[in-house]
């Protein structure tokens, strides 16, 4: 999610091609800053265009612009029907200029980033920063950065409010809203636009504020809102417990960790007693390898921006006297918490059970927490065959024949609704663990009837008694059966869950762990 086609791939698994890949995706980060600098899809748009017609409109020979166009193909933005080219509807959707989704001022935001991460080694020697904004800049200059800067904001925040507003779905939103750093305004716009009630005082510094208040203007909302200057980082003069709604949306990586604090403390006592925080932003708990590059761009590109964790927020907020809910990841890069000085107010949002108890159990440490239909989990009368042929633990605690059968595994099937493939690695006992620890988290969430499936023997105990001939499970309290003893073919289950369970070919090889939680 959120990552380069390369990097949805284990690592471990993909070897070479996976170096490769990496060191050839700026390729496609130039294909793309090209393109959308060219406006090559408004020429496409609606009904596309052959080569040699492009080359006109551009004033460019057709003959590297063909291959240009090939590449365009390859990566899924344009299709051509061997005369002509037209747009997918990805970039139909988000790369025609003055389309509600446009994403261009976005991608060409980032193309502006390129130059500081070419200095990437200097500022690993020089524990920081090194390419600074000119000094020199006239304030016309200036006012023309900070609008390409905030319209590429807007780009962002324009879809991913239309993910956020679905959790207040049903709640009668109404009264003030406080947008700290609001930018473009689109969250507050987003907001504005589903709940007529609601009015809401917008903060920036007074530079962006200026364009804001254009951008309001034009959509007609300038009487429902109002712009106060504010610099976050100093005191502010904001009515205190005087709004519904406080929105920080993509805040908390621009500061450093003496500042959030402050910042948080402010946001909560900017809150009323029935009011919502929400904060949006990127999370390791979420998409990591996302959140660690965003975190590396910030410590090349600001003065001490960076990324912090889902768990250090929600204790910062907790420290402001604030409840919170879990990390909410959203189907894009970025995730939520909500908090609220009343904690009854946090259960009113329609969080489905099973998504909140997704983001605490991925916050155990699983690298992937997967809903799987039950119907897809492959039980077949072949696996104790590998156990009992070929598994030196054949017979210990709860392996084959210890363990249930695959008929007993089909029949358990057919009594719960849904489960959650679980993937951790090494160390087994590690894993094990975590896995009781998940089991039990679903049933206190109020899934009784939560029962979990590990990988590979148990190996709770140091040593087992039963393997030992000492005897029977010392544990049953803890110990759990593994899928494969149990009837399951694992890979197969894996696969239809969407990852790729590789064969491994040597000791030394990355080990993934698998378990399975049934859920009512
Ligand atoms: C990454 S943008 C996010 C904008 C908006 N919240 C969104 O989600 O699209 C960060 C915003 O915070 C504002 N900001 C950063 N530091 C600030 C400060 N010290 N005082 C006021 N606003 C600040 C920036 O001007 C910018 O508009």
């Amino acid at each position: 999610m959120g990552l380069a086609p390369f990097l949805r791939n284990n690592p471990h698994e993909v070897g070479s091609q996976y170096l490769e890949d990496m060191a050839t995706g700026y390729w496609f980060s130039e294909v793309l800053f090209t393109a959308v600098e060219l406006d090559v899809f408004t020429f496409l748009e609606p009904r596309g265009m052959t080569t040699d017609e492009i080359a006109g409109e551009l004033d460019m020979p057709p003959s590297g612009l063909g291959r240009f166009l090939q590449a365009l193909c390859a990566m899924g933005l344009v299709v051509w029907d061997a005369k002509r080219y037209y747009n997918t509807k990805l970039a139909s959707d988000y790369l025609v200029p003055g389309k509600s989704k446009y994403q261009g001022d976005s991608i060409l935001w980032r193309k502006g980033l390129r130059l500081g991460w070419q200095d990437l080694s200097e500022c690993l020697k020089a524990g920081g920063r090194v390419n600074f904004p000119v000094e020199e800049e006239s304030p016309e200059q200036f006012a023309q950065r900070i609008r390409k800067y905030i319209n590429a904001m807007d780009n962002i925040a324009y879809t991913k409010v239309a993910e956020i507003l679905p959790f207040f779905q049903g709640i009668e939103l109404k009264g003030e809203i406080l947008d700290i750093g609001t930018g473009s305004g689109a969250i507050s716009v987003g907001f504005l636009e589903s709940f007529p009630s609601l009015s809401a005082t917008l903060v920036d510094i007074q530079e962006v504020l200026n364009y804001t208040q254009e951008l309001m203007d034009k959509k007609g909302l300038e009487k429902r809102v109002s712009c106060i200057p504010t610099n976050i980082l100093e005191p502010w003069f904001i009515a205190k417990e005087g709004f519904d709604l406080v929105i920080l949306s993509n805040i908390i990586h621009a500061y450093s960790e003496e500042e959030i604090p402050l910042i948080l403390d402010r946001a909560a006592n900017c809150l009323k007693s029935d009011g919502f925080l929400v904060i949006h932003d990127f999370f390791p708990e979420h998409c990591s390898a996302k959140s660690a590059l965003l975190d590396l761009n910030m410590f090349i590109n600001t003065y001490n921006g960076r990324i912090f964790s889902g768990k250090w927020v929600k204790e910062q907020l907790a420290m402001s006297k604030l409840y919170t809910t879990e990390l909410i990841p959203l189907a894009t890069d970025t995730a939520l918490i909500f908090a609220a000085k009343d904690k009854k107010k946090l259960s009113s949002l329609p969080l489905d059970e099973k998504t909140r108890l997704i983001a605490r159990i991925k916050a155990m440490g699983f690298g992937e927490v997967l809903p799987i239909d039950k119907d897809n989990i492959q039980v077949v009368d072949w696996t104790d065959l590998r156990c009992q042929y070929g598994c030196d633990r054949y017979g210990d605690g709860h392996c084959p024949p210890n363990s249930p059968s695959p008929q007993k595994t089909r029949e358990v099937l057919q009594e719960f609704s849904h489960a959650l493939l679980l993937e951790g690695e090494p160390p087994g006992k590690v894993f094990q663990s975590r896995v009781l620890q998940a089991e039990r988290e679903a049933f206190l969430a109020g899934f009784h009837k939560a029962f979990a499936y590990w990988a590979g023997p148990c190996v709770l105990c140091t040593t087992c008694a039963v393997a030992d001939n000492k005897g029977t499970c010392r544990n049953t309290r803890d110990a759990r059966p593994s899928m494969e003893g149990a009837g399951i073919d694992v890979y197969e289950t894996v696969r239809r869950a969407g990852l790729n369970l590789r064969i491994l070919r040597d000791k030394a090889e990355f080990v993934r762990y698998f378990a399975l939680l049934l859920l009512e």
